[in-house]
């Protein structure tokens, strides 16, 4: 160290994938914010240009329209852990992108490749200005978009942990269809060509299902922090 100068921790890239339901957004904002990290939602990303799309009366049933009108739309994703924020062409979407009705089509509109590449390219250039370093999560973060990530966690829990929590939020939902809505969403997540959602080889298996938040944070803490003493 030159001049007693303080010592700053090496900027630290974090994947974090998994099925829907996993606890992917908690951990990962409750992460970036101990540890002084930026965060990004990519789901945030894909539900943002599906709302595009089906704002501006694109047919989500041709991949071709889809792939016509990808770069369009200017996504902008804020990524202080404590506020996130996505807009839209200036337009704040955090609520709008959460609809049913863009929950149903996400899939559909992430499929599509020109839709990959141009979401996959804003995602590394975010990673690539964070300062102190990022938690990443989404489906394909630690496979494709960033596959030199630091560390790289993959969390599943049972179908029928990952509905209950997600009726838990949603006033009313059914647990049944919320359940069957969810296999529905992973079955084309997982078996799309393009980046599919799936475990990086080198990625660090958790099963949540009997796990609290709180653990499944200090679980990751401590891996990230192995990995920033590590490095
Ligand atoms: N380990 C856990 N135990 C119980 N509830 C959890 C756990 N992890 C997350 N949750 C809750 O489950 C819901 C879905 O979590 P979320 O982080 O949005 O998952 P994902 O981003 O993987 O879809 C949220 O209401 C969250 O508070
Ligand atoms: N890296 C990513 C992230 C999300 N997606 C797609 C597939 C997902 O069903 C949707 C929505 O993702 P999101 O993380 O918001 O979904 P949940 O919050 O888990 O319900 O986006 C993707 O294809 N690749």
């Amino acid at each position: 160290m030159e001049n007693g100068a303080a010592r700053t921790a090496p900027a630290v890239i974090v994947a974090i994938d998994g099925p829907s339901g996993t606890g992917k957004s908690s951990t990962s904002k409750a992460v970036a914010a101990q540890l002084g990290l930026s965060y990004l939602d990519t789901g945030a990303q894909y539900r943002a240009i599906t709302w595009w799309m089906v704002t501006n009366g694109i047919d989500v049933d041709d991949p071709s329209a889809i792939a016509a009108a990808a770069g369009k739309p200017d996504i902008v994703s804020g990524t202080d852990p404590a506020s996130p924020t996505i807009t839209v062409d200036g337009v704040d979407v955090a609520g709008p992108i959460r609809t049913q009705e863009v929950t149903s089509r996400v899939s559909a509109v992430s499929a599509v490749p020109e839709v990959r590449t141009r979401i996959t390219e804003l995602q590394r250039a975010i990673a690539a200005g964070a300062v102190t370093g990022i938690v990443v999560e989404g489906r394909d973060i630690g496979t494709t978009v960033l596959p030199d990530a630091d560390l790289k966690i993959f969390l599943t829990a049972s179908p029928e942990a990952r509905a209950a929590r997600r009726s838990g939020e949603l006033k009313d939902a059914d647990v049944a269809a919320t359940r069957e809505a969810l296999l529905k969403r992973d079955a084309a997540d997982s078996t799309r060509r393009t980046s599919p959602l799936a475990k990086a080889d080198d990625a660090v298996e958790v099963d949540t299902s009997d796990l609290t938040l709180q653990q499944v944070i200090e679980c990751v803490v401590t891996l990230v922090e192995e990995k920033r003493a590590a490095k």
